[in-house]
């Protein structure tokens, strides 16, 4: 899905209300769970690949990926608004498809959908959106409303017209209109696309606050940078497949420390990194990189030397969580907006 025009940012509507089942055992102290859920478009393109979540319960989840790796097709599927092809997912222990309609309500999302009325402020927008809920009463709507702008700080600016709001505003009067009524899961599918630094700052303070509250928060972008800082568990998808799954934590310890040989004979301290057994020597125009391994850096500088080769500079450096990204996906992500 490509940045939403600030006037069409959406929010899925509550569903009916009534009690789930108890969570099935296989993903018990899972918000969402799925087994080879896989999507295949009319034309045979497949954008969902025998992908397995696993999204435990109060974890705020990074689904991260670039443009076109199947994240919105996922989420579209686990809110029941497309079907899968294949395989099962679960959302609070529910079934979906078959189920969505009986854990909607416990579930916030802002997707793509109906879109907001320029003309009408704040307030009036979630109203709407609160009268079309049948799970609520008219009773209680305004408690609800000024309870659901106070909490992305939007209480002033609630009788202001929506088409006056800042983008980051508008984004979190769309998480607003989610968080209506109390949620245990919230999706929100790239949030902060097309925000301002100051509005995606907002965008990500409101989604630390929603996790606080013990809410599970699946979060999909593009942007490394945005979902680094808030997640404790991260997914990556590249056309189509999960390629990692794990705490933001686990993803870093993966990344193994490289050496770096600034030279102007390569391929002489190439064949040095060879004799040490240094893995995965990587060659470019006056710089050679290869995984250090326990070997010491005195040890390689003392090698070179003893072989002739000039160095420039020696350097150890473990990957950003960047490279580690560009590794999995094969492209960059934007870094910062
Ligand atoms: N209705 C559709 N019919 C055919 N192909 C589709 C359809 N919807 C999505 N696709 C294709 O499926 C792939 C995955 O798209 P999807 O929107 O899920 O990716 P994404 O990771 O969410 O990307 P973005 O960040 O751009 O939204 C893309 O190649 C897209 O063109």
């Amino acid at each position: 899905m490509t940045a939403p025009a600030p006037d069409e940012i959406t929010v899925s509507q509550a569903g009916t209300a009534s009690a789930a089942p108890a969570s099935a055992a296989p993903s018990a102290g899972l918000a969402i769970a799925s087994t080879a859920l896989t999507k295949r478009f009319r034309g045979g393109q497949v954008a969902v690949d025998s992908v397995n979540l696993a999204v435990p319960r109060g974890a705020v989840y990074g689904f991260l990926g670039p443009n076109g790796s199947g994240k919105t097709t996922t989420i579209r599927m686990l809110l029941g608004l497309a079907y899968p092809t294949s395989g099962s997912a679960e959302v609070l222990g529910t079934p979906v498809p078959g189920g969505v309609v009986r854990v909607l309500s416990r579930v916030g999302s802002l997707v793509e959908g109906p879109a907001f009325y320029p003309y009408l402020s704040g307030w009036d927008n979630l109203a709407r959106y609160d009268a079309a809920d049948r799970a609520t009463t008219g009773a209680t709507a305004k408690a609800r409303i000024g309870e659901a702008l106070e909490r992305v700080g939007l209480t002033a600016a609630a009788k202001k017209r929506f088409r006056n709001y800042s983008l980051g505003m508008k984004q979190r009067l769309a998480i607003a209109a989610a968080l209506l009524t109390p949620r245990e899961l919230i999706i929100l599918d790239e949030p902060t696309n097309g925000l301002d630094p100051q509005g995606t700052r907002e965008v990500r303070t409101l989604v630390r606050q929603i996790a606080a509250d013990g809410i599970t928060v699946f979060v999909s972008s593009h942007l490394l940078a945005e979902v680094e800082q808030v997640s404790t568990h991260v997914g990556v998808m590249r056309l189509g497949k999960l390629v990692f799954q794990g705490e933001l934590a686990e993803l870093r310890r993966t990344a193994a420390p490289r050496v770096s040989v600034r030279t102007g004979d390569v391929a002489a301290a190439g064949e040095v990194f060879a004799k040490l057994g240094l893995a995965d020597p990587v060659l470019a125009e006056e710089l050679i990189t290869a995984e250090i391994g326990g070997t010491q850096p005195e040890l390689i500088t003392a090698e070179l030397v003893h072989a002739g080769v000039g160095v420039r500079a020696l350097s150890v450096e473990s990957p950003s969580l960047e490279d580690l990204f560009v590794g999995l996906t094969g492209e960059g992500f934007d870094v910062e907006r």
